[in-house]
């Protein structure tokens, strides 16, 4: 089973208009609300490719509530814990000349809500595969991500962990099964600027000498570059189409991805229908269907 665990969930508010001026009153010209949050999202995207998995996380308050519901109204297999206080939430998400992103902080989680997730993850099994996805709330200890897979190891599960910066970093030495920053989030890591593909080769390798298994730097229109375990390197480019909302590219490139790596273990594969996944999230509304990704993946 896979399972993925989103520590501050969020409802995804976006709002279209023409253009965002700062100091006034702006209107805009359309809103929708997603469920969101990076694991949600990745479970959201493996429910409509029709694969099963488990969405873990925290959920609090109305919002919280929402969450849940509405998640669990899509088909997914939820398993989230309700916190006693606070509220899930709102991630604003402007789409205007560019796109302008407002997420916020999220509940507080006490030590005994914590446990709880820990006590969740204990019963995962051998051959599951766990992702990892997003920012932690500040109320937690920044190597959670770390406490977490230290428990899990020699337990064969795979570890997939979408994060940033340190939250990245310092899980490496445990190892995890793939990694997905985008190509700023590496050079980010490293306080360096990106400019071309050996560029980027060259950064996503010393992850992997600091212990990553698999490197996939996604970029955005321009494709990703996957460094495999057994040191092949592959580039793809993207398939044509008109971008319409990114958020969540990242998240659904990495369910498409993992989906697929599990089924058929073809790295190659796998790049195709994680991107594929992506760009069908990135041409769409909400987050990739099963049908755009298969129009897609047919120009890959
Ligand atoms: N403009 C685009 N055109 C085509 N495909 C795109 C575009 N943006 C994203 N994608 C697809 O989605 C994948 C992941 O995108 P991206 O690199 O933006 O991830 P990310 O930064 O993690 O995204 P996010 O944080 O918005 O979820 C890309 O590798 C590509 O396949
Ligand atoms: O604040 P985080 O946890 O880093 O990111 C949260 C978020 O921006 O990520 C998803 C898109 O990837 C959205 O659904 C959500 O609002």
């Amino acid at each position: 089973m896979i399972y993925t665990v989103t520590f501050n969930p969020a409802l995804d508010y976006v709002v279209k208009m023409d253009s965002l001026e700062l100091g006034m009153v702006n209107r805009s010209k359309s809103e929708t609300i997603f469920y969101g949050g990076k694991g949600i999202n990745v479970s959201t995207v493996l429910k409509n490719i029709g694969v099963d998995s488990v969405a873990l996380g925290f959920v609090a308050g109305f919002t919280g509530k929402e969450i849940e519901d509405g998640v669990k109204t899509m088909g997914v297999k939820t398993d989230f814990i309700q916190l006693k206080n606070g509220l899930s939430r709102i991630n604003v998400k402007i789409k205007a000349e560019q796109e302008t992103e407002i997420n916020g902080q999220g509940p507080d989680i006490k030590k005994d809500e914590l446990q709880q997730m820990f006590d969740k993850l204990d019963k995962l099994q051998s051959g599951d595969c766990l992702i990892l996805a997003g920012t932690i709330p500040a109320s937690l200890p920044s190597d959670i991500y770390e406490q977490i897979m230290e428990k899990l190891m020699n337990r064969n599960i795979d570890i997939v962990v979408d994060a940033t910066k340190n939250l990245l970093l310092n899980v490496l030495k445990f190892h995890p099964f793939l990694i997905k920053p985008n190509n700023h989030e590496l050079g980010e890591m490293f306080g360096v600027v990106l400019k071309s593909d050996d560029e980027i080769v060259e950064y996503a390798k010393k992850l992997q000498v600091m212990g990553a298994r698999n490197v996939l730097i996604s970029m955005a229109g321009d494709g990703a570059i996957l460094i495999t375990e057994t040191g092949e390197v592959h580039k793809i480019g993207v398939p044509k189409g008109t971008v319409v909302n990114s958020v969540g590219a990242g998240d659904s490139m990495v369910a498409g991805f993992t989906a697929s790596y599990l089924k058929d273990h073809d790295y190659m594969e796998a790049l195709k229908r994680g991107t594929a996944t992506g760009s069908a999230t990135a041409f769409s509304e909400g987050l990739a269907t099963a049908d755009k990704v298969e129009e897609l993946y047919k120009q890959l």
